[in-house]
């Protein structure tokens, strides 16, 4: 059945709806034909067709109007991993998703889709081609990710066809694109204060970055295809662009896209990773005196170079799923969209 046919009349929740994966969901799914309400603790955009309800996500009452008469509700708000804050991490992803769970049976959603990550089963050490079998993380690399598994466990048990609700999670990685505010700004400032002229490792580890639009037609694939007795229910699904790529290749495509230098020595993985341990170790002994935020934590060291990518052939499978947008494509279209952070040539 077509997509638009499946979708008309259908109303759903974005709970995160004002984050960067957020709003480009509200715009797929406005544009597939659903009525949509934004759940989020700030309001960073105005739309008409969408009806904005403000609030903390840990507070059930503040959810539950938003949930009214709605089939499907989209989990993906979270506090960023950069603000390296075990307690809002573990207040809003763990407690906060148990909220979450309450208020949909509560207010009888039928469908739960959570924006997982495939950082869930990343150690620090190689994944080449990982499947959703892969265990849980046992040391994940950083709170976050810690809080990141328990909040897609909560979700994935709470799955409970006997009472009508149906869960999922959708685990992207190394999501970009338009007004992303991590990757490519965080790549910026880097050039810019001179920090990306090392490649650390020899740049040949393999690394999944994701377009934000075939994230987004993971998740709408996802909440179209959960039902009873399907394989979705209760179960975690990789989408990635299936085009995984040099870590240091992407990062240079980027740089010199706009127009920063790509970085061109190498430094042993090693000697970066506790470089970058000694500093946070160091920072962290100063911090009642000065707060400072390294661009080089021992965490972007292990995602920057290691192999970690997945595979989405358990979502193909199961939901249909094919990237929409090559990678070719995404990357012209990001540095398109950032005519801000191009610098003028000399
Ligand atoms: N950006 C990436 O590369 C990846 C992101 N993810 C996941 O995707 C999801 C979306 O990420 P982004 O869009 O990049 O993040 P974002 O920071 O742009 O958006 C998150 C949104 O959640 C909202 N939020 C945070 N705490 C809240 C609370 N207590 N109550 C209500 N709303 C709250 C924020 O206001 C924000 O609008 C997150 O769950 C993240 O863990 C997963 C894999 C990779
Ligand atoms: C300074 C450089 C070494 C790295 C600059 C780019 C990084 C900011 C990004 C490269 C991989 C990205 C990534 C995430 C955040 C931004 C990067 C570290 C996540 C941690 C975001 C949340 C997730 O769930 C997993 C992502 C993995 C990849």
């Amino acid at each position: 059945m077509a997509t638009h046919l499946r979708s008309a009349g259908k109303k759903c929740t974005v709970i995160g709806g004002s984050g960067f994966l957020g709003q480009h969901m509200v715009e797929q799914l406005l544009k597939k034909g659903y009525t949509v309400n934004v759940f989020d603790i700030q309001k960073r955009f105005d739309n008409d067709r969408v009806q904005f309800f403000l609030g903390d996500l840990c507070d059930k009452e503040a959810l539950l109007p938003a949930l009214q008469g709605v089939s499907v509700a989209f989990h993906c708000a979270s506090p960023a991993p950069s603000s390296d804050n075990r307690e809002l991490f573990y207040k809003v992803n763990f407690m906060g998703t148990k909220a979450v769970v309450e208020a949909c049976k509560e207010a009888g959603v039928q469908k739960l889709v959570l924006t997982s990550s495939a950082s869930v089963v990343f150690e620090g050490t190689d994944i080449k081609n990982g499947s959703e079998d892969l265990p849980y993380a046992k040391n994940p690399i950083d709170y976050y990710t810690e809080t990141k598994i328990l909040q897609e466990k909560e979700v994935l048990s709470a799955n409970d066809p006997d009472n009508n609700f149906f869960t999922t999670a959708i685990r992207p990685h190394g999501i970009f694109g338009p007004r992303d505010p991590q990757l490519v700004p965080i790549l910026v400032q880097a050039a810019k204060s001179g920090k990306m002229k090392f490649i650390i490792g020899d740049g040949k580890n393999l690394v999944d970055f994701t377009y934000v639009e075939n994230v987004v037609h993971g998740h709408i694939l996802a909440a179209e295809n959960l039902q009873k007795d399907s394989a979705l229910c209760g179960k975690a699904f990789h989408i990635t662009n299936d085009e995984p790529v040099p870590f240091w290749a992407f990062m240079s495509r980027i740089l010199t896209g706009l127009n920063y230098d790509p970085p061109k020595y190498h430094i042993p993985y090693w000697l970066a990773y506790y470089l970058a341990l000694f500093l946070s170790l160091a920072l962290w002994l100063l911090s009642p005196l000065v707060t400072i935020k390294p661009t080089f934590t021992p965490m972007r060291v292990a995602l920057a170079g290691t192999f970690h990518y997945y595979s989405c052939e358990r979502a193909k499978r199961d939901m249909g799923y094919k990237p929409v947008v090559s990678l070719d494509e995404a990357i012209d279209r990001t540095l398109q969209s950032y005519p801000h952070l191009r610098r003028a040539k000399a």
